[in-house]
């Protein structure tokens, strides 16, 4: 036996502190286990059916992340602003299988946002690209850096339209089926772009 695996009798061994341990274990334990993962994209700005397209591409090549469903394309009027002071949007939702944890998913949505030229100023306002997290896993947390399931998907008939056409049995954790919140909603100014495609990544 070498002075090396003499374990404890090395000084430079030091014990490895619990949180760090349990903090592998969970990673360890998402990567051989992936998540489900649901993401809206929205664009008002620029070529809003490329951008989308493009979005879906930066996804599936991310380490960790491959996208399995694609929804239709929705032409939506923008949601929590002055009629007819924004353009009209596209918006789509995409089922994942990753095995990124949430923060880490979100970091590269915002990352995807910024190659597609997304400003930030105000709240809501127009912008070439949004990638929101809409759910991850059973997922429910109040973090307002990543709030999931997202606080106003529930609501917003231009995320649950497109999920509903993927996913018709879908839950949003903690807030009932996409289907009965759905039923919840008016559809004004939501019209499915039939003449449009999103695909899945090659
Ligand atoms: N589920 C989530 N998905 C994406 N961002 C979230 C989520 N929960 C909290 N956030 C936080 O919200 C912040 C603002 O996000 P963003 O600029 O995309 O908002 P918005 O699209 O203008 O409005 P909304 O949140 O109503 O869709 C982000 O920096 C992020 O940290
Ligand atoms: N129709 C529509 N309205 C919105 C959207 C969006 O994607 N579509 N996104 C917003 C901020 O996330 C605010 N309003």
């Amino acid at each position: 036996m070498t002075a090396f695996t003499q374990g404890h009798s090395d000084p430079t061994v030091q014990p490895v502190p619990a949180s760090v341990v349990q903090q592998v274990d969970a990673a360890d334990t998402t990567l051989h286990n992936p998540k489900r993962a649901v993401v809206a994209l929205g664009a008002n700005l620029g070529n809003r059916l490329e951008t989308l397209q493009g979005a879906i591409d930066a996804l599936e090549d991310t380490p960790g992340v491959r996208v399995k469903a694609v929804s239709p394309v929705y032409e939506t009027e923008p949601w929590g602003v002055e009629p007819g002071s924004q353009p009209a949007y596209f918006n789509a939702v995409v089922l994942l299988k990753t095995t990124l944890p949430p923060s880490s998913l979100l970091e590269r949505a915002h990352a995807i946002e910024e190659a597609f030229y997304r400003v930030r100023d105000e709240r809501w306002g127009a912008r070439t690209l949004d990638v929101d997290i809409v759910a991850y896993a059973d997922v429910v947390d109040d973090d307002p850096q990543l709030t999931l399931p997202h606080p106003r998907a529930h609501e917003r008939a231009f995320v649950l339209a497109p999920w509903h056409d993927v996913e018709p049995h879908a839950q949003v954790p903690g807030r009932g089926t996409v289907a009965e919140l759905l039923d919840l909603v008016t559809l004004d100014g939501v019209a499915a772009r039939k003449d449009l495609e999103l695909h899945l990544p090659e």
